[in-house]
C-alpha cells in the first residue's frame, strides 16, 4: 500500500547546524531517511539527537543548513506545515493526555484530516496494533509503558506520513513491549514510508534498521550500513567512550 503523502525521495537532511541558548549543539550533520527502508541515528546521551528531532519538527530554528522531505525545503516552516508535508515525528517520552481514551487520544490526531482520511487512518493503525482495539475506552494513564508507545506511534501514523521519525522507542520499556512493536515498524517501512529510529540503545535499532548513523557532540561520526556496526560495536563504542557514557546496548 503506497501512503498517500509518498515521496519516492524521503527526507534529506545537509550540512545543518543548530544553536541553543547561544551554544552551538550541531555542527553540520548530514543524513538521509529514504522512503521504504528503516534507518537509525544512535549516540549517547548529549550527542544531539534530541535537537536534530526538535529542528526537523519545526521546534527549533537552524543557524545553516537544509531539512527537505522530497523536494520541499522545511527549515522556517511551522510544525503544522512540517506535519502536512508528510513528515510526523514521534518525541520522546510517549506524552498523551492521560485522563482520554485511546480512541480520543487518536482522534486527537486526526483533527486536521478530512473524514475519510481520518477513517482510513485509523483502520491502519489498528491493524498495525489490533490489541488497541480492546483497550478504545481506556484513560491513556492506566496503558502499560508498551500499550502508550503503541497509541503514539499510532498517532503519528493515522496521518499516513511518508517519513516518521521516532525518538527513543525503547526507553524505559521491557525487552517484551519492545519486540512487539518490531513488527509494526517493519510494516510501516514495508508501506512505503522512510523510518527513522533514534536510539540511545543501538541492539534493537540495528537489529532492524538498514542504514546506521552515530552521532557524537553534534557531528555524525559513522554513516554506513547497519550489519557493518552489527559485525564491529566497536565502531560505536568509541562514540559512546567519548562521550562518557558506559555503552551502546
Ligand atoms: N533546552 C536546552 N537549552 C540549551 N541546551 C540544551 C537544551 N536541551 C539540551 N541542550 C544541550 O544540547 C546538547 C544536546 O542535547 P540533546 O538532548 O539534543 O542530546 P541527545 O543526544 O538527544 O541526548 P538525550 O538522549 O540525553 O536527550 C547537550 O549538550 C544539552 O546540554
Amino acid at each position: 500500500m503506497v501512503p498517500s503523502n509518498a515521496s519516492p525521495d524521503g527526507l534529506v537532511i545537509a550540512d545543518l547546524a543548530v544553536s541553543r541558548a547561544g551554544r552551538s549543539i550541531l555542527h553540520g550533520v548530514s543524513l538521509e531517511v529514504p522512503a521504504g527502508a528503516i534507518t537509525t541515528l544512535l549516540g549517547p546521551n548529549g550527542a544531539g539527537k534530541s535537537t536534530l528531532m526538535l529542528t526537523i519538527a519545526g521546534l527549533l530554528p537552524a543557524t545553516r543548513g537544509r531539512v527537505a522531505q522530497g523536494d520541499r525545503d522545511l527549515l522556517g516552516l511551522r510544525p503544522e506545515q512540517i506535519r502536512s508535508t508528510g513528515v510526523a515525528v514521534v518525541a520522546e517520552g510517549r506524552r498523551l493526555l492521560g485522563d482520554l481514551s485511546v480512541h480520543d487520544n487518536l482522534r486527537v490526531a486526526t483533527y486536521a484530516l478530512a473524514g475519510d482520511d481520518a477513517g482510513a487512518g485509523l483502520d491502519r493503525a489498528l491493524q498495525l496494533f489490533p490489541e488497541l482495539e480492546k483497550r478504545w475506552d481506556t484513560p491513556a494513564r492506566l496503558l502499560s509503558g508498551g500499550e502508550q508507545q503503541m497509541v503514539v506511534i499510532a498517532q503519528a501514523i493515522v496521518s499516513r506520513p511518508s517519513t516518521l521519525l521516532i525518538d527513543e522507542l525503547s526507553l524505559g520499556l521491557a525487552p517484551v513491549a519492545v519486540q512487539r512493536l518490531l513488527p509494526a515498524l517493519e510494516a510501516v517501512a514495508a508501506d512505503g514510508v522512510g523510518v527513522l529510529l533514534v536510539e540511545q540503545f543501538a541492539h534493537v535499532a540495528l537489529s532492524l534498521a538498514e542504514r546506521a548513523y552515530v552521532m557524537h557532540a553534534g557531528r555524525i561520526d559513522f554513516r554506513g550500513e547497519a550489519s557493518e556496526l552489527r559485525e564491529r560495536p566497536e565502531l560505536l563504542e568509541s562514540a559512546y567512550r567519548l562521550s562518557g557514557t558506559a555503552s551502546a546496548v
